[in-house]
């Protein structure tokens, strides 16, 4: 019997659930020891090393939670809102850590994690990378130093198959924002702009999506006032910055107590 965690990647076809078995393959502290599908996808019963072309690893993908969970320490859990909830609820019964990178969540799903968080931790964040979680306190710090008569604005871009917007990543920066100017996002947030909006409300913070191509996932925060704009800038050009915050947050979260942490615990910020 190992020591190292096992982990089950669920997704495991998804761009970022092959990133993650990768990932977990090529690491010497973690094993993988689960793949999961959704019901119906055509990598079920195969054998995850080979579903992704490459030699077999002996985890074959399944379309059952329960049996992948079953032998984790960990489940990382890139997928959707309605499969996260799923199996959170799964991953409090084995007392497994469940780290949480799906994003698009809604408040009420948010909410709905804290039964689970009773019982296992959570580590959950819209961007699992360093460069964006230390982006996130300069954001704040930025925030808190400039009045109202610095506008921000939040500029985020991605790949054209990405379904939800804002990314979790510009909520998790207008969160900070928000925080750095002493407000709540909701009462300041401004998503949506078409047609006559009026001129913009001073103290507001704007939302920009843009969606394209192939891009990872692009982000800037930006300050505009009279005669100056300051852009903080993150920029991901490849997607192990998430897989890699990933593992380490399902190492951290070994032998913690059961609740809700995000990557800022994970990484000391
Ligand atoms: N927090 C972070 O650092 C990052 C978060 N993401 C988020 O991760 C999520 C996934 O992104 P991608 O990998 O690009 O999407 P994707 O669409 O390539 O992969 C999602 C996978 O989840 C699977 N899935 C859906 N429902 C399922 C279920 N009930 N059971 C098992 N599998 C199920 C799909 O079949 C698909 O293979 C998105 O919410 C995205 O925004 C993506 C990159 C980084
Ligand atoms: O869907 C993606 O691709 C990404 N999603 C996350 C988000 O919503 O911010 C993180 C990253 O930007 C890639």
């Amino acid at each position: 019997m190992s020591d190292q965690p096992g982990v089950a990647v669920t997704g495991a076809s998804g761009r970022m659930g092959q990133m993650l078995v990768s990932q977990v393959g090529a690491s010497d502290r973690l094993r993988l020891v689960g793949a999961i599908e959704r019901p119906g996808h055509d990598w079920i019963g195969q054998d995850i090393g080979e579903a992704m072309g490459g030699a077999p690893i002996g985890v074959i993908v399944t379309d059952d939670p329960l049996q992948a969970i079953a032998p984790a320490q960990a489940i990382i859990d890139f997928t959707a809102p309605a499969a996260t909830l799923e199996f959170a609820a799964l991953a409090a019964q084995a007392r497994a850590v469940h780290v949480i990178g799906t994003t698009g969540m809604s408040e009420d799903e948010i909410a709905a994690l804290e039964p689970a968080a009773r019982h296992a931790v959570i580590i959950r964040a819209g961007n699992m990378s360093l460069g964006v979680n230390l982006l996130t306190q300069l954001t704040q710090r930025v925030a808190a130093a400039l009045d109202e008569d610095y506008d921000i604005e939040i500029i985020e871009a991605h790949h054209n198959q990405k379904v939800d917007a804002p990314s979790g990543t510009a909520l998790m920066l207008g969160e900070a924002a928000a925080k750095g100017r002493g407000v709540a996002l909701g009462d300041v947030a401004d998503r949506a702009r078409d047609g006559i909006t009026g001129a913009r409300r001073k103290g507001d913070i704007g939302f920009t999506a843009i969606r394209g191509g192939d891009i990872i996932g692009e982000h800037d925060v930006m300050f505009a006032a009279a005669g100056e704009r300051i852009i903080l800038r993150h920029v991901a050009s490849d997607r192990t910055v998430f897989a890699r915050g990933a593992l380490k947050a399902a190492l951290w979260g070994q032998g913690r107590a059961p609740g809700q942490y995000d990557m800022l615990d994970v990484l000391g910020l």
